[in-house]
């Protein structure tokens, strides 16, 4: 596990060896120093390098210890971790940090007890615990702050966002960063600092950074942290434990630091937490029912992509491919929107430290299908309209080379459809990306009753190259992430509809987590977008079969609400004015309209409505519950293979707090017997309201006696037939 050799006379190599990321678990950590203290022992070796096995140095302590999924005793579990950090630093003998892959969380902590680092320059450093629901408690709070500053050790530690090796530089992290052989360079290096004195390299012995400003510093990341993510106990407990590197002894400090993680270990948030690390994982082992899986279908290779519009979609995807350094042939007609791009493409760079050059060299503008030919992938991202879709994926199918993926941004519309209008339906996928594409982590593969293993495969590997998390859904209305979501605006319709107003909702929501309500979502969205498809469904605008009634559709209820704004010219932030007001056209700062109030209460008034108290618990539940049903069924369908594909969506895609873990998991931890009861009494009240009717799924697993979450994936597999 952490061999120990000597090479090249006076320095010893320590390699810490646990694949596939050399994490830190108690059996590693004690293994480690007890490496460690032997090669200090020996009086041929001068100095130590350490470096982690395998390109990486290490990826922290072990996520599954610190979860509870392995059998470790806690204390024994984290105190080995402390130790070997406070062994390395203790060391009599310089100990250099070979840094090369990641140094995260622990295994950052642990080159911080080094007294040297040396850097690979593709290597990435950083503490993402507050990721995870923790805070570093191997002293990286007070160690940090007292070698780069407080400032930069703050929003670090706060954000839990990772540096490069060149910024790693800058900021002090590390003493030197090379393009070479890491080890080789280590070692060159520990060569030159063999007789140098280590107290000064001491972290835990430098004087406590003291900046004039402490009290604001900590006030706005305090404030960042709760906009990012409102009602989270992490990043509180960060801005604490490094508040106390300024303000206590570092023996204190430290003390502090394992007090509060020794709260925040057990909690439920970190339990979320990590179980949403662990979902985005499980959702890449993707299966197709034919029995082709993510191990026996080799992805192929995408050098060159097409994206076809470049609306708001597919600038996004434009930008992803090409900052992943994938040529794009782009293929729009607006020249504004070309213009667009471009200035997209040069922030990106200067994001990334490149010369605008070498983005824009990869993308060629376009106005004729015939140069998409040579494309190994073609993104379409043109305007919703499934004729138009298939127009063009019939014009693609004859004029792509005949082994071209051909893939659809739609968010909702019929990928057979599309497949379909092609004579290579195998080759037709669903790439379902979110706005804005070039932030946001989540790719839904839609997988088509024709697509091919091969096709499904690429969409689901070029998603990672993009640095998004794939999730592999089956094609439906909507698929898993939309088809979710309209349960949970109509509830929240239906709430104004008896009394609610949309502030009252929102806060509500956010008071959850959620960084928007449902309301502000929708203005930011533009109400037109949900308009638009419900006139295509037959429920709103002339399509509505005459004679039906306002408020009922197919002989359900139905709010037409967001229609009548929608009428009114009220479409969202777009129009200065939706389900709030704002500045002007474009504005963002949603203020309460005394007009929608006005119109609330006519529309209750023309339809007999007797508005009504509502209270927080009546709309969390409302909402929640009708969503997380209808991942249950979808569950049930096999649209998605199991809990934590729902919950990567939702978490990534949609907003939902990743401390209340995501739908699937917050029904879990509220008790399925409990949301099964709420659900039924909800039934009882609306009777006319589908979604509410609790799915054949969740009724099966409380009569199963409720199992854990973590066996949902397995069990669907036995029960989908019968259910
Ligand atoms: C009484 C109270 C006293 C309190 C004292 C407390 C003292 C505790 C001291 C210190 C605590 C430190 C906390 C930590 O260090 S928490 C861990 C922080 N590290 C991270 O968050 C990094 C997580 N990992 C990643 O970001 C990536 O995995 C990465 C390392 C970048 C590699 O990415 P990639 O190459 O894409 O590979 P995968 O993500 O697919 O991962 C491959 C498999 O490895 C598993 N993995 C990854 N990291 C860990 C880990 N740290 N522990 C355990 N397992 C890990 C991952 O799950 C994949 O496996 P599988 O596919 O089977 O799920």
């Amino acid at each position: 596990m952490a061999q120990y050799s000597r090479v090249r006379g006076s320095v010893a190599l320590l390699r810490l060896t646990n694949p596939p990321v050399n994490a830190l678990s108690a059996a590693v950590s004690r293994d480690l120093e007890r490496a460690v203290r032997s090669a200090c022992a020996d009086s041929a070796v001068r100095v130590l390098v350490l470096r982690g096995h395998g390109g990486t140095f290490c990826g922290g302590a072990d996520i599954r210890e610190l979860a509870g999924l392995v059998d470790v005793p806690f204390r024994v579990g984290v105190s080995s971790l402390v130790a070997l950090v406070d062994a390395v630093e203790a060391a009599e003998k310089p100990v250099v940090a070979a840094i090369e892959g990641v140094a995260l969380g622990g295994g950052l902590e642990l080159a911080l007890g080094c007294h040297f680092r040396i850097a690979h320059g593709q290597a990435r450093l950083g503490l993402p615990e507050v990721t995870l629901g923790l805070l570093p408690a191997a002293g990286g709070t007070q160690r940090l702050p007292r070698l780069v500053g407080f400032p930069a050790a703050l929003e670090l530690v706060a954000t839990g966002r990772d540096v490069s090796a060149e910024e790693a530089l800058a900021l002090g992290l590390v003493d030197h960063v090379t393009d070479g052989d890491v080890e080789e360079a280590a070692v060159e290096f520990a060569r030159r600092v063999a007789d140098e004195p280590l107290a000064s390299r001491r972290l835990s012995t430098r004087p406590p950074p003291r900046p004039a400003d402490l009290d604001t510093l900590l006030q706005v990341a305090l404030e960042r942290a709760q906009r990012r993510a409102r009602g989270a106990l992490a990043p509180v407990a960060c801005v604490q434990a490094v508040r106390a590197a300024a303000t206590l002894p570092f023996t204190q400090g430290l003390q502090l630091e394992q007090e509060l993680m020794a709260a925040l270990l057990p909690s439920n948030q970190a339990r979320a937490m990590q179980y949403c690390f662990f979902a985005q994982r499980i959702v890449g082992k993707w299966s197709l029912p034919g029995g082709a899986n993510w191990r026996n279908s080799p992805a192929r290779a995408v050098s060159r992509a097409a994206v076809i519009g470049l609306g708001t979609m597919g600038r996004g995807i434009a930008v992803s491919l090409v900052r992943a350094g994938i040529p794009v042939v782009a293929m729009e007609t607006d020249e504004k929107q070309l213009r667009v791009v471009t200035a997209m493409l040069e922030r990106e760079a200067a994001k990334q430290r490149r010369s605008p050059d070498s983005y824009l060299q990869l993308v060629q503008f376009t106005l004729e299908r015939r140069d998409l030919g040579d494309a190994d992938l073609v993104v379409e991202a043109v305007f919703e309209d499934l004729a138009l879709k298939k127009r063009l994926f019939a014009e693609l199918s004859s004029s792509c080379r005949p082994d071209t993926l051909l893939c659809s941004n739609t968010s909702a519309l019929d990928v057979d459809a599309l497949a379909a209008a092609t004579r290579r339906p195998e080759l037709v996928v669903g790439m379902h990306f979110f706005a804005p594409a070039h932030v946001m982590k989540l790719l839904e593969v839609v997988c088509g009753a024709r697509s091919s293993p091969v096709a499904v495969a690429t969409a689901m590997q070029l998603g990672k190259r993009l640095g998004k998390v794939s999730v592999a859904v089956a094609n439906c209305p909507g698929f898993a992430g939309n088809r979710m979501l309209k349960p949970y605006v109509e509830q929240a319709s239906f709430l104004l509809e008896e009394g609610a107003t949309p502030q009252q909702v929102d806060a509500v929501l956010e008071d959850f987590g959620f960084a928007m309500g449902v309301f502000r979502m929708s203005d930011l969205s533009g109400l037109d977008v949900g308009w638009r498809v419900r006139e295509e469904a037959g429920l709103a605008g002339p399509t509505v079969p005459p004679g039906e009634s306002a408020r009922r559709r197919h002989g359900c209820r139905y709010s037409p609400l967001a229609d009548l704004l929608c009428e009114h010219g009220r479409l969202g932030q777009k129009t200065g004015r939706g389900w709030y007001l704002y500045e002007g056209p474009g504005g963002r700062a949603a203020t309460p309209d005394p007009w929608l109030h006005d119109f609330l209460d006519q529309y209750r008034r023309r339809h007999g409505l007797r508005p009504r108290r509502i209270d927080q618990q009546e709309v969390l539940e409302r909402c929640l519950y009708a969503l997380a049903n209808e991942g249950f069924r979808i569950l049930e369908e096999g649209v998605a293979a199991g809990p934590e594909d729902i919950d990567t969506i939702y978490v990534l895609g949609y907003g939902w707090p990743a401390h209340r873990g995501g739908p699937m998991y917050h029904v879990a931890a509220v008790g399925l017997p409990a949301v099964l009861s709420r659900l039924e009494h909800f039934r009882r009240l609306h009777p006319d309201v589908p979604q509410l009717r609790p799915s054949a799924l969740l009724r099966h697993l409380v009569a199963e006696g409720s199992p854990p979450i973590s066996r949902w994936r397995e069990l669907l597999k036995g029960l989908r037939s019968q259910l």
